[in-house]
């Protein structure tokens, strides 16, 4: 048996691949940082080009690591940072345009009008998704509509659409030579043009955001061999295992139960509750998307609460401010004070995500008084994550009728000790983080795995999960409903600030 399995974990502020062994443990890894490309107020890019760049050496660095060959690797998984929309030309292989982000806020106006035309939830039902600048579909649209030549080339079937693990996928099988055009259901269900029960592409959805489907990738499912890589860097390998990051996350934490959930804290905050068969409607701003789906077997579903702004508001501080130099000092300067002096920092630099979904917001600090310092600022930013994770947590419960006995935790905030104490205090529930802390690549790596062989079924997954540390609940109930009341006065405060 090969000795590994590979994934590369496509993030939004970096790209990496981990070398996992099979008890799932990190035996390698490569990682590389991308530019953030910010031309306007509101707009966020990345170079497609840099990001396939970069995959190559990653995973040219972490196999080096080991002196690990072809041979060795049994498959390749992907997951990636969803919804961030490339169009390329299938004969040349150059993207159009970059890469609009997820966090992109360019599609405002196009939200605006669909919002006035049939209101923001019209497309639930189909998709599970409101309309909103976050997904796909639309910055597609604007691209369709912006770019020149792009739709003439669309509709003559010379340009593709895809996220960056179909981009990524299709170079690593050939590219210009054949490349293979596919994504998952996971991320064609962050797409808003993929019916969630017939998991096909919707011709509704394609009619009323006006794309062309011969541009669109097959969808398939999260673990299968698509192809096999063709680039000199791991030549024959089969590419197995396609995920969307949140969702190969819920995978790497072994939420496989209806009713499992986990918490992954990056440059965003995303709560993914597993619930099996059903397609469970929120009712309080949640979005229904799909967990996985492993082969032939039955698809399996989720409420999804998405926090735009959570790790990037540090990386902000740090960039913008200038207060701290790396993202971990903000632990070192929030524990100059004993709490945030009054002050919340409401961070919807993209508006709010859920459970709002207030396209018109933008950010504030409140509560600002003379007494408030650097500190207290810092403080804020922290506590900010912990509490639009209990404003999901709250919407998570009441639609699924489930109390989370613990959260199940991950992502680079979760080294932050001070954050993930406040957090389980906030909202008076244990919080658990595993011993292998990359859930999202070693959940691509179990897709990828599964599907050629290296491991035989989720069971034997399980068995490689386990609890690396927990946070108790230690604030009095007075205390938590007083700071919570105040983070709910400040979230108002951001309103209607986009006319
Ligand atoms: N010790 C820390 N305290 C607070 N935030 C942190 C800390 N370490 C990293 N971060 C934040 O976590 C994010 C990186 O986490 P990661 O899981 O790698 O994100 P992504 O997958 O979104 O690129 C960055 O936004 C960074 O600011
Ligand atoms: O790359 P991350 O970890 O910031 O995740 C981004 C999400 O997939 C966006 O929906």
């Amino acid at each position: 048996m090969s000795k590994y399995i590979a994934a590369i974990d496509q993030g939004t502020t970096s790209t990496r691949c981990i070398l996992f062994n099979h008890q799932g443990k990190i035996v390698s890894v490569g990682q590389k940082e991308h530019e953030q490309i910010y031309p306007q107020p509101g707009w966020v890019e990345h170079n497609p080009e840099e990001i396939w760049k970069n995959t190559l050496e990653v995973i040219a660095i972490a196999r080096i690591h080991v002196s690990a060959t072809s041979s060795d690797i049994a498959a390749i998984g992907i997951t990636n940072q969803r919804e961030t929309t490339v169009a390329w030309n299938k004969r040349t292989g150059k993207p159009y345009h970059n890469a609009l982000v997820w966090q992109d806020t360019r599609t405002t106006d196009l939200v605006a009008k669909y919002e006035k035309e049939g209101g923001l939830n019209q497309f639930r039902d189909i998709t599970g998704l409101p309309v909103s600048t976050y997904f796909s579909g639309l910055k597609l649209q604007w691209l369709l509509e912006n770019v020149s030549g792009l739709r003439a080339d669309a509709e003559k079937g010379e340009a593709l659409f895809g996220n960056m693990d179909t981009f990524l996928i299709w170079h690593l099988t050939g590219g210009v030579h054949g490349g293979i055009h596919v994504t998952d259901v996971t991320n064609a269900s962050r797409t808003q043009l993929m019916n969630l029960r017939t998991l096909q592409w919707d011709q509704k959805m394609l009619d009323a955001y006006n794309i062309p489907a011969i541009m669109l990738p097959a969808i398939k499912s999260s673990s299968e061999i698509y192809g096999t890589v063709t680039n000199e860097v791991l030549p024959g390998v089969p590419v197995a295992g396609d995920l969307g990051d949140q969702h190969a996350a819920l995978v790497g934490q072994t939420c496989f139960e209806p009713g499992m959930a986990k918490n992954t804290y990056g440059t965003g905050c995303f709560l993914v509750m597993n619930t099996g068969s059903e397609i469970k409607t929120s009712e309080n701003g949640l979005l229904t998307t799909v967990a996985y789906q492993f082969g032939n077997n039955p698809v399996h579903y989720a409420l999804e609460g998405s926090v735009a702004v959570t790790g990037a508001l540090v990386q902000w501080v740090r960039d913008n401010l200038g207060l701290i130099k790396n993202s971990s000092d903000i632990e070192k300067l929030a524990k100059t004070v004993d709490d945030n002096g009054g002050a919340y920092f409401v961070p919807a630099f993209s508006g709010l995500y859920a459970p709002y979904w207030r396209n018109d917001a933008r950010g504030v600090i409140a509560g600002l008084t003379r007494y408030v310092n650097k500190g207290h600022i810092a403080r804020a930013v922290l506590e900010a994550t912990a509490y639009q994770t209990l404003d999901v947590v709250n919407a998570m419960e009441q639609d699924s009728g489930i109390k989370l006995s613990s959260l199940r935790v991950d992502g680079g905030m979760v080294l932050n000790q001070l954050l993930m104490q406040f957090q389980s205090d906030i909202l008076d529930t244990q919080v658990v983080s595993p011993a292998v802390a990359e859930t999202t690549a070693l959940g691509a790596a179990y897709a990828a795995g599964l599907a050629v062989g290296y491991w035989n079924n989720t069971d034997e997954l399980r068995q490689n999960w386990a609890v690396a540390h927990t946070w108790s609940p230690e604030m009095p109930a007075v205390k938590r409903d007083e700071l919570y009341r105040g983070w709910q006065k400040a979230v108002t405060k951001s309103y209607a600030w986009m006319d």
